[in-house]
């Protein structure tokens, strides 16, 4: 029950560390704080501030616990500084990926849930992913982490380490009544840029292209709640724990909404008329990702519990209106 967690004072990864908690795990966190929060931390956790790069840190962090299985959150997502910055993408990410799978080599641990990405799959124009569906990223962020998956594969071959890779399309909303929340700088991600309009940070958002051909001609994204899609990694774990082999997996909620349709739902939750202009397109995105997330439901049994967009903004509004400024300098 002894698991690290790198990269658990992000956004994502803060809500790992807290729901492995609630389910009795002990928990040590790796984090260089990079984009991550050290409040964002649970005060429970073990927490090591280091770079997973630094092998001999990230070592003594190995020999002073006895992990049972390794979550990696740690990585840089940026898909636009990628493009402009691709030497920082493959470094962070690819060799953090290596660096972190030697020590868990050197020290026998042989389990990994990993966060990939539904960039993998690049620019498709198909109604629904599936993991079958071959891979094609078109920046470097989704190729970075499609070579993470690549290397664990060899590594699979070679080490015997087992992997679960969990490709998520766009993950939304925060833990009720946590007090973590998302809190990037800079904001890139669609609803929280709605809410700090909701919240008079931002006069209006702007809408990136409404010629796409969709129904309203905005782009179509498929949004899953954080604590869903955290659950599945416990999933995930417990899978591989019984004997289970390497898979990947999408995790999305198999419905699509537009970008008009976030902007309507986010006036109806929050109450307010949050102003909104027509821009242009956003390079490389997308018409339209909606993930097909029946393998995961039926090999991890895993049941998303938030099936309403607007139960997943409401989330997220709750953590925006409680702390508007996120976690604050540190
Ligand atoms: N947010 C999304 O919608 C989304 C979608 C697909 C995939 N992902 C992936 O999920 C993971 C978490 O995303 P997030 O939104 O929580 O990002 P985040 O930036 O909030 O969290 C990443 C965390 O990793 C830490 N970190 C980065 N590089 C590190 C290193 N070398 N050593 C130690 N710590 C390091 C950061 O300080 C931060 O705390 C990332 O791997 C991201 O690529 C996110
Ligand atoms: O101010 C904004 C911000 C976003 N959008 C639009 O809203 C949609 C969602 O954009 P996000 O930036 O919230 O999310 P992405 O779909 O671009 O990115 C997500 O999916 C990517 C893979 O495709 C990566 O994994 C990334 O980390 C993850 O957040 C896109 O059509 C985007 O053009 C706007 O119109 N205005």
């Amino acid at each position: 029950m002894d698991v690290l967690v790198v990269g658990g004072a992000g956004y994502i990864g803060s809500h790992a560390v807290t729901q492995l908690i609630d389910k009795g795990y002990e928990v040590t966190v790796v984090d260089n704080l990079l984009t991550g929060h050290r409040e964002a931390v649970h005060p429970e956790a073990n927490f090591v501030l280091a770079d997973i790069r630094d092998k001999e840190v990230l070592s003594q962090v190995f020999e002073a616990r006895n992990f049972v299985c390794v979550f990696h959150f740690a990585a840089s997502s940026l898909v636009g500084e990628s493009v402009e910055q691709p030497l920082k993408y493959f470094d962070n990410n690819v060799t953090g990926m290596i660096s972190l799978l030697e020590v868990m080599v050197d020290h026998g641990v042989n389990k990994i849930i990993f966060s990939s990405t539904a960039a993998v799959y690049g620019d498709v124009d198909i109604p629904m992913i599936n993991e079958d569906l071959p891979t094609n990223p078109v920046n470097p962020y989704g190729l970075s982490k499609r070579m993470m998956e690549q290397i664990m594969e060899w590594c699979q071959e070679a080490y015997g380490m087992n992997y679960i890779s969990l490709r998520y399309f766009n993950v939304a909303g925060a833990l009720e009544g946590g007090n973590i929340g998302e809190d990037h700088h800079p904001e890139t991600h669609l609803i929280p840029i709605i809410l700090q309009v909701a919240n008079n940070q931002r006069e209006y958002v702007t809408i990136f292209g409404d010629d796409y051909h969709t129904p309203d001609g905005t782009c179509i994204r498929d949004y899953i709640h954080v604590v869903d899609l955290i659950d599945a990694h416990i999933k995930a774990y417990e899978y591989l724990n019984d004997g289970g082999q390497s898979q990947v997996f999408n995790l999305g909620s198999s419905q699509g909404f537009s970008v008009k349709e976030i902007v309507e739902a986010c006036r109806q939750v929050t109450d307010c008329c949050i102003p909104a202009q027509i821009g242009e397109r956003r390079e490389g995105d997308p018409a339209k990702l909606v993930a097909s997330s029946d393998k995961a439901r039926e090999i991890l049994g895993w049941q998303p519990q938030y099936d309403d967009i607007k139960k997943i903004i409401a989330s997220a509004w709750a953590w925006h209106q409680t702390r508007p400024e996120g976690y604050g300098e540190e």
